[in-house]
């Protein structure tokens, strides 16, 4: 059977490739937003096109109709991930849940992410974490707001709020400011690495060029570093729970419930440390910028359109009884809008624009073309968030357009995959959206924001840096104004 399928196949015509230059084949079409210069390609190749990055045959996906073909008709196919060398060293060689290929490894992994880490009932047990770090930085803004020129920069607050969310959910509460900072530098030395191309995930026999030029020691050194702080992290963990000092579970982390089901799990599956090492480091660098830039957006795109933010408001500001200070965990259900807001910033800027590469096991056939084996695909969010024939006036920022639909991020509305969907889904939703509502939520209650004096909204540049993840390029400073609470 298998013998005649791949004889059948291979009848069946490849898809054209676009033409490139000899040894590089299309990489210098790619530019520093790939994002963007993929769209302008697809608007002339068409929404499914084959190019080769050096070596690598690469299919680029920028419609919904295609996306829905590899994420739900042929998810299972296209459910695996290629590996590159960044992705290999940091997950411990491919056995952490968001670069493992397809296999049982992954699927053990993931459904600990869900069951144990990340779903909606742990995100709930976490709420502590994310009302005193929310609480710490309204204090925060308020204390900044009250001096000097009263501007703050918004996009650091809100990088180090998220770190110290993360760190605390992760590591513990106990965790010294020196020991977050260093995980928050590394975490971000990680973006810098997986926005580098090595010579040798282009072109597999050039590795000796990355040896030579230095990058492959680079690499490890930083490598190294994580290593030790996930070690040092998880060896106090162990001597805690050793001296009984944390044997009433209050104080439970992502460590401690690593640690408890290593010891638990009776079945054939073994957590080893190496695998709680890749669990650990992928919650740092699949959860931080990527929440942390959806909330640097949504505070940029509010003080360009200001009736948007006004609407948002007055809601927030509706729904609190008299007297109490902050909106808590169980009023985000009531807050429409904002959601519609959070929706239409993921929508024109999805934190991972051509989301994660997934890459076939096996051939399979698309709109009469064969698809082989080991085939790269990377899909465009960011273009298909923006395409004219699913959404009206699709460069505009409008909330409403969600109030009146039904459409949501979940995977099932393939004009709208910022977490991805299919199997490899992103995992973190529940929790990323817990921490971006509780946020967003609460400084447009306590504060009205404005530009800085002789900066104009006119002015704001809306790009996106280079890399991976797409933060906005220009770090966003806003003057608070504490408002009283009736
Ligand atoms: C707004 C915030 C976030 C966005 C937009 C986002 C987006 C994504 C995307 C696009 C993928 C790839 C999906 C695919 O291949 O179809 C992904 C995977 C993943 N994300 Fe997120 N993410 C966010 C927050 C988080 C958080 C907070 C965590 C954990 C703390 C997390 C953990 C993961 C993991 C572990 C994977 C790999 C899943 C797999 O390969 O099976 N993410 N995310």
């Amino acid at each position: 059977e298998r013998g005649r399928r791949r004889a059948i196949s291979n009848k069946i015509p490849l898809l054209p490739s676009l033409p490139g230059l000899p040894l590089i084949g299309n990489i210098h079409e790619l530019g520093s937003l790939p994002q963007r210069s993929l769209r302008e390609l697809s608007k002339k190749h068409g929404s499914l096109m084959l190019l080769h990055l050096g070596s690598i045959p690469t299919l680029v996906v920028s419609s919904a109709k295609h996306a829905q073909e590899f994420m739900r008709t042929h998810d299972l196919v296209f459910a695996s991930r290629p590996s590159s060398k960044v992705s290999k060293l940091l997950s411990y060689n491919n056995i952490d849940i968001a670069f493992a290929p397809y296999g049982d490894c992954w699927r053990q992994l993931r459904r600990i992410s869900i069951n144990n880490l990340l779903g909606q009932k742990m995100v709930q047990s976490f709420s502590i974490a994310r009302i005193e770090e929310v609480s710490q930085l309204l204090e925060r803004v308020a204390d900044l707001a009250s001096r000097d020129n009263g501007v703050v920069c918004i996009t650091e607050m809100l990088n180090s709020l998220v770190s110290n969310i993360l760190c605390r959910v992760v590591l513990g509460s106990s965790m010294s400011d020196e020991r977050t900072r260093l995980v928050c530098e590394l975490v971000q030395r990680n973006s810098t690495f997986f926005s580098v191309v090595f010579f040798e995930d282009l072109f597999p026999k050039l590795r000796w060029l990355d040896v030579l030029l230095g990058f492959e020691a680079k690499l490890r050194t930083h490598f190294n570093t994580w290593d030790s702080l996930l070690e040092e992290f998880i060896e106090n963990h162990l001597n805690r729970f050793k001296d009984g000092s944390d044997s009433n579970g209050t104080n439970t982390d992502f460590i401690d419930i690593l640690l408890q089901l290593q010891r638990d799990l009776n079945s054939d599956f073994v957590l080893t440390r190496d695998h709680i090492k890749a669990i650990l480091m992928d919650m740092f660098a699949a959860g931080t910028d990527t929440s942390f830039i959806t909330l640097d957006w949504s505070m940029a795109e509010l003080i360009r359109n200001p009736e948007v933010m006004k609407k948002a408001q007055d809601e927030v500001r509706e729904i609190l009884a008299n007297g109490e200070e902050m909106i808590r965990e169980e009023h985000l259900g009531q807050l429409k809008y904002l959601n519609a807001v959070i929706k239409e910033v993921l929508r024109l800027h999805p934190p991972i624009p051509l989301l994660l590469p997934r890459v076939s096991t096996e051939a399979c056939q698309m709109e009469g073309y064969n698809i082989p084996k080991e085939t790269r695909v990377i899909i465009n969010a960011w273009a298909i968030g923006r395409d004219g024939a699913y959404w009206d006036s699709p460069e505009e920022f409008k909330p409403e357009r969600f109030l009146s639909s039904n459409i949501d991020y979940r995977g099932k509305d393939f004009q709208f995959i910022p977490f991805g969907a299919g199997r490899r889904i992103c995992p973190g939703m529940p929790f990323a959206i817990a921490v971006v509502e509780l946020t967003l939520a609460n400084l447009l209650l306590r504060f009205n924001w404005t530009l800085p004096s002789g900066i104009s909204k006119e002015v704001m540049k809306m790009e996106d840096s280079p890399g991976l993840v797409a933060l906005r390029k220009q770090k966003l400073e806003l003057v608070p104004t504490l408002v009283k609470i009736k």
